[in-house]
């Protein structure tokens, strides 16, 4: 492609004629006829790079208007480059799946995308998720095939790369997760996004957004500037700034669909537990339609609905979609059971490492367990602090045994994090190594006690200082519990 036919001829110049090869955020990363986006981020400042990026060929910089730019080389000048560079990449990058949708919301995401990826396949769909768990698709024998990414949402290159290459695989309709890291820095834009969706809001991530406003904020832009103008809504209805959302929502002029006990378009009456999963009564175009999801916890039956809302707002029928819910297979790493005690306790693994995600993730186990819920957790190193003694609290309030372990210590000093959360959580008991924290939990468990191990759900590794070590929560489960 030319310089010219991508940003326009005018602004091209003298460089109209160059050939563009390709698009970079990483001056490592540019070779001869690359288009090279300069950000000032947290670590770095891209712009020092500039003049390394010229050296190694680039023929257009996307920079501040400040910026210093050499001679002879186009400088796309914009207040926000990181916007503007989405843009470009995504002409350069295009055609992308012909149907893309995008999720947002602190907890939730993840067993969204991989929902409505399932119910599209049950469609008959060619359909892929991008997110926490990598770009996953289906293999020739049916089965979901995750090619990790690193990140939720990678940077824009590496998403709008990923985008393209489903649509050369032939995968005509894709769900991506929009984290607010993501949205703050428009990592994942400048491509046709037909549908929108909100999960929910809690405390995540305010090391990095500062306040909650900031944090909402971030997560509106998907509304407010991302969907397509003729695009659609899937809202959560029932958190208390779904309301907000709703009114962005109509001001772009999204077709809005709502699901919930508040809901409008999926309306769920009545949610039962049962051994193995729930029943639940959603009424939809005036009826009351019985779902048989064969998934544990109201924070599943939450996503499922929210996944729904997509699959309808992607054009599916009622009836199918409904019909699909009974069929979901389980999202990895989420209310996962691990495997059952030789005492006959059953140990389950969730991703739970925010405050709203580990009630979430206690509540539903409660009616599963005739006797105690052992919950076994800690939290992330370099991420919010805060939510340290909010996690605390909430597992010594609603669990009957906590101990606290590692997460991912990161950077940081592991019994720093731990102590962090023991101050806040009366009664729980510290074992640092995890393996040893999971086996305690598995040893202490009797017949009608339930585990919940929390925090790393699918995760393979542990990290630590700048090192990842092998963990897996499922299989040391299964270890310990042989
Ligand atoms: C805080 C954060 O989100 N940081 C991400 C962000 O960094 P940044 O823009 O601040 O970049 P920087 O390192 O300061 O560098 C600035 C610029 O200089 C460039 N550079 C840098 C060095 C160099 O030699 N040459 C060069 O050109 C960089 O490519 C970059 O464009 O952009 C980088 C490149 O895309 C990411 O790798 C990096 O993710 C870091 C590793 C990270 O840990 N991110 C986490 C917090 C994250 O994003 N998590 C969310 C999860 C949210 C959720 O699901 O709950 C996610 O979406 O995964
Ligand atoms: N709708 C929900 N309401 C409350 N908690 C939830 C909900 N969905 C998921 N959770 C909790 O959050 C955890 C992570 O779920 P999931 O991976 O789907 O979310 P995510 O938004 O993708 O998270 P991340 O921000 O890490 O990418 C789950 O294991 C569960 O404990
Ligand atoms: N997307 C989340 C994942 C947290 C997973 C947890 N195991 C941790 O390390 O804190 C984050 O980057 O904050
Ligand atoms: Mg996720």
């Amino acid at each position: 492609m030319k310089l010219g036919a991508l940003i326009g001829v005018d602004a091209a110049g003298e460089q109209a004629e160059a050939t563009v090869t390709g698009c970079a955020i990483d001056h490592r990363k540019v070779a001869p006829g690359t288009v090279f986006g300069a950000f000032r981020g947290l670590a770095r400042n891209g712009e020092d790079y500039i003049a390394g990026a010229v050296e190694a060929g680039a023929v257009a910089v996307v920079a501040r208007p400040e910026a210093s730019v050499p001679a002879g080389v186009v400088h796309i000048a914009d207040a926000e480059p990181r916007r503007a560079f989405a843009r470009i990449a995504a002409k350069f990058f295009a055609p992308f799946p012909g149907t893309t949708v995008a999720v947002t919301g602190t907890n939730g995401k993840t067993s969204t995308v991989e929902m409505v990826r399932q119910l599209w396949r049950m469609q008959g769909h060619h359909a892929a998720s991008i997110g926490t768990l990598g770009v996953t698709t289906t293999d020739s024998e049916g089965r979901a095939q995750a090619v990790s990414t690193g990140l939720t949402t990678p940077d824009i290159v590496t998403f709008l790369s990923n985008m393209a290459g489903l649509r050369r695989e032939g995968v005509t309709n894709a769900a991506f997760e929009a984290s607010s890291h993501g949205l703050a820095q428009f990592r994942t834009e400048g491509l046709p996004v037909k549908v929108v969706g909100f999960t929910n809001l809690s405390r995540d991530h305010l090391d990095y957004h500062g306040t909650m406003e900031a944090y909402l904020e971030a997560k509106l832009r998907l509304f407010s500037e991302v969907v397509d103008r003729d695009g659609s809504a899937v809202i959560w209805a029932d958190d208390p700034v779904s309301a907000r959302v709703m009114d962005i929502a109509r001001e772009r002029g999204l077709k809005l669909f709502t699901v919930g006990t508040k809901g409008e378009t999926l309306r769920l009456v009545e949610r039962t537990p049962t051994q193995l999963g729930q029943t639940l009564m959603i009424e939809a175009e005036s009826k009351v339609h019985k779902v048989n999801l064969p998934l544990i916890g109201a924070y599943q039956a939450a996503n499922a609905l929210v996944a729904a809302g997509f699959a309808l707002a992607t054009g599916g029928a009622l009836s199918d979609v409904l019909g699909g819910l009974s069929r979901l297979q389980p999202v990895r790493g989420r209310l996962e059971r691990a495997v059952i005690t030789a005492k006959g306790a059953p140990v389950y693994v969730d991703y739970a490492h925010t405050p709203d995600g580990l009630q979430a993730a206690i509540e539903a186990l409660k009616p599963h367990a005739k006797e105690r819920l052992i919950v076994v957790f800690g939290a992330g190193g370099d991420r919010d602090t805060g939510k340290r003694p909010e996690m605390g609290a909430i597992a010594a309030r609603m669990a009957d045994v906590a101990i606290v372990t590692d997460d991912n210590p990161r950077t940081e000093d592991p019994a720093t994090i731990r102590s962090a959360i023991m101050a806040a959580a009366p009664g729980a008991r510290e074992v640092g190594d995890r393996r040893t924290a999971i086996a305690a939990a598995v040893a202490e468990a009797g017949e009608g006690d339930v585990v919940l191990v929390a925090g790393k759900g699918h995760e393979t590794g542990q990290i630590v200082g700048d090192m990842v070590l092998p963990f897996d929560d499922v299989s040391v489960a299964r270890e310990v519990a042989a």
